[in-house]
């Protein structure tokens, strides 16, 4: 799957996979995390202490399942909330639920993102459409700040996935797990400066052309 694809293009093969081929949302949404989770586990990082930093899109959602299973795992986890939960979206509400279940602490100290050993990133992914400004913007400068290696989700936070600009601030990762493709924005140079090391995740999502051949 070498192809790289736009934001439009991203959005449009989730939905198909979701509204025309069936696949749940959630189930996509379980894949991206357990494909994160394995990709945090291969990369040896040291994982003490662990902070998802997660806002209330799909992103976040992808993000505090990740939490989830690094919690079954035995692994010290929080998730460090940004925005309001009850605006999240129904697979990100449903998320919270089953961390809720697990008892996953939630902060929002911005101290206990300086002290993590590992950040995942889980604020914006294919949705940014402006900016970052506000509390989103200091989430961002402080995941930045410390010393922890980071993983961003799909697309390092603040980075526009089509052409690699920094939107306001970008979180510098030190690895990113992106669905489905690769994204054209984190070919560019600045886009690959924020990314790090890029794996590619297979959960389920395939343009329409391998769709065809596949029936
Ligand atoms: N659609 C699906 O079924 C799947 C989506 N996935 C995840 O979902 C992500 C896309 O999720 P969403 O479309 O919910 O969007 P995001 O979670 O990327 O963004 C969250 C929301 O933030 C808001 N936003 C955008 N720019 C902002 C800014 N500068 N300041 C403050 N708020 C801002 C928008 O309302 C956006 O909906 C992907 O990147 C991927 O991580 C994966 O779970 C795979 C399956
Ligand atoms: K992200």
């Amino acid at each position: 799957m070498s192809k790289a694809i736009t934001i439009a293009e991203a959005q449009r093969y989730d939905a198909h996979t979701i509204d025309v081929i069936g696949i749940p949302a959630l189930v996509l949404m379980e894949r991206a995390a357990l494909a994160t989770f394995n990709n945090i586990l291969n990369d040896d990082f040291d994982l003490t202490r662990v902070v998802v930093v997660a806002a209330t899109g799909n992103n976040g959602g992808d993000g505090i399942a990740v939490a989830r299973l690094l919690k079954i795992r035995g692994i010290d986890v929080e998730i460090y909330l940004l925005g309001d939960p009850a605006k999240a979206t129904p697979q990100t509400t449903q998320q919270l639920k089953i961390a809720n279940y697990y008892n996953i602490p939630i902060t929002s100290d911005l101290n206990h993102i300086v002290n993590a050993t590992v950040i995942v990133d889980a604020i914006f992914g294919v949705g940014l459409s402006r900016a970052v400004t506000g509390k989103f913007a200091d989430a961002i400068n402080a995941i930045n700040a410390a010393d922890a290696k980071t993983v961003a989700i799909d697309v390092p936070s603040g980075i526009n996935a089509d052409t690699g600009d920094v939107l306001g601030v970008a979180v510098v990762a030190d690895s990113t797990t992106t669905m489905a493709y690769n994204k054209i924005g984190l070919l560019t140079t600045v886009g690959k400066q924020h990314a790090g090391t890029v794996h590619v995740a297979d959960i389920g999502i395939y343009a329409q052309d391998r769709l065809e051949h596949a029936r």
